[in-house]
């Protein structure tokens, strides 16, 4: 069995992968801590022949993590950002200090897709693009549905977006505190995601698949104006290309992996640009 895991800054995401059968067997998350130990919510590990890691927590939750690991596992691989992978050339001054999830899903999306546009919506929003021919040119950073409305300090930060709501009721004006917020930060959202790809898009003349994942990937999706798809694993689809250890890793599969959307044409995108900067 091989153990995937992407620690975040709010969940660290696990998931068991058979290695013949590449079936996904089982999953589970739990909160970043300082300690992460096995338990009810840990894996069994003595079934765990690989492990694979993707973590942006903080280096002692890292170190920690991975001596525990070393103890019980025979192969422990931990990814970083790198100046260049898989085709792609790392667009920070500083690669190294690219966050890996961020890396791991740009090299995903390009691996299924060729040039790209990375979305993670988790405790941060990400927005990274990869052109085709591999050169990553950065990305944009900003706070997550959750941090967003932590920041507000209305009380309302245990009240999630039903991510079943309809993108129309979620545009409205909100009548009760709960509703003005929630739909405030998702208005914050869905609109700088929409308007960083078509500014990038219009800038770099060319109309690039875009490709969602993180825990709040499935709302954020619902105000998307342009074809994207949502992937879930995306973070694991870049460890298992950074790391392959079944055939059909090897082969360039990926997990999950959702259909490549078709962009629409890079003139539909900047007359919508165009158009948006009339009103
Ligand atoms: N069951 C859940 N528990 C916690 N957060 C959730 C849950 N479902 C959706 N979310 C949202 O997902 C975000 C965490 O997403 P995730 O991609 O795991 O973040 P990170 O990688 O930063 O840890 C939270 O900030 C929250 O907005
Ligand atoms: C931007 C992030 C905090 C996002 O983390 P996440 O929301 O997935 O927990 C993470 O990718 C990170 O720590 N990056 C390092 C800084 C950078 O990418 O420039
Ligand atoms: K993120």
């Amino acid at each position: 069995m091989i153990l995937d895991l992407d620690i975040g800054n709010t969940l660290s995401k696990w998931r068991l992968k058979d290695a013949d059968s590449s079936e996904i067997r089982s999953r589970g998350a739990v909160w970043t801590r300082e300690e992460w130990r096995p338990g009810a919510d840990i894996p069994d590990l003595d079934v765990v022949e690989a492990v694979r890691i993707s973590s942006v927590a903080r280096k002692a939750v890292l170190e920690e993590t991975v001596g525990l690991l070393r103890r019980r596992v025979g192969t422990v691989h931990v990814a970083r950002s790198t100046a260049e992978a898989l085709g792609v050339t790392n667009g920070y001054e500083e690669p190294g200090r690219l966050g890996v999830d961020r890396w791991m899903g740009a090299l995903a999306g390009y691996q299924l897709a060729g040039g790209c546009c990375a979305v993670d919506c988790g405790s941060a929003i990400t927005v990274d693009f990869v052109l085709p021919g591999g050169r990553h040119l950065g990305g944009y950073i900003l706070p997550g549905l959750r941090l967003m409305k932590e920041s507000l300090k209305l009380g309302t930060r245990n009240v999630a977006i039903d991510p079943d709501s309809e993108a129309e009721e979620l545009l409205e004006p909100g009548r009760r505190t709960v509703e003005a917020v929630n739909h405030g930060i998702f208005m914050a959202a869905v609109s700088a995601v929409n308007r960083i790809y078509s500014e990038v898009c219009d800038q770099q003349g060319v109309a690039l698949p875009m490709m969602l994942t993180g825990g709040d990937a499935r709302v954020v999706s619902r105000g998307i104006q342009v074809p994207h798809a949502v992937w879930p694993d995306m973070v694991y689809g870049g460890l298992e290309a950074c790391f392959p250890l079944t055939a059909a890793e090897r082969a360039g599969r990926m997990s999950g992996a959702p259909r490549v959307p078709s962009p629409v044409a890079l003139e539909k995108i900047r007359a919508a640009l165009a158009f948006s900067m009339l009103l």
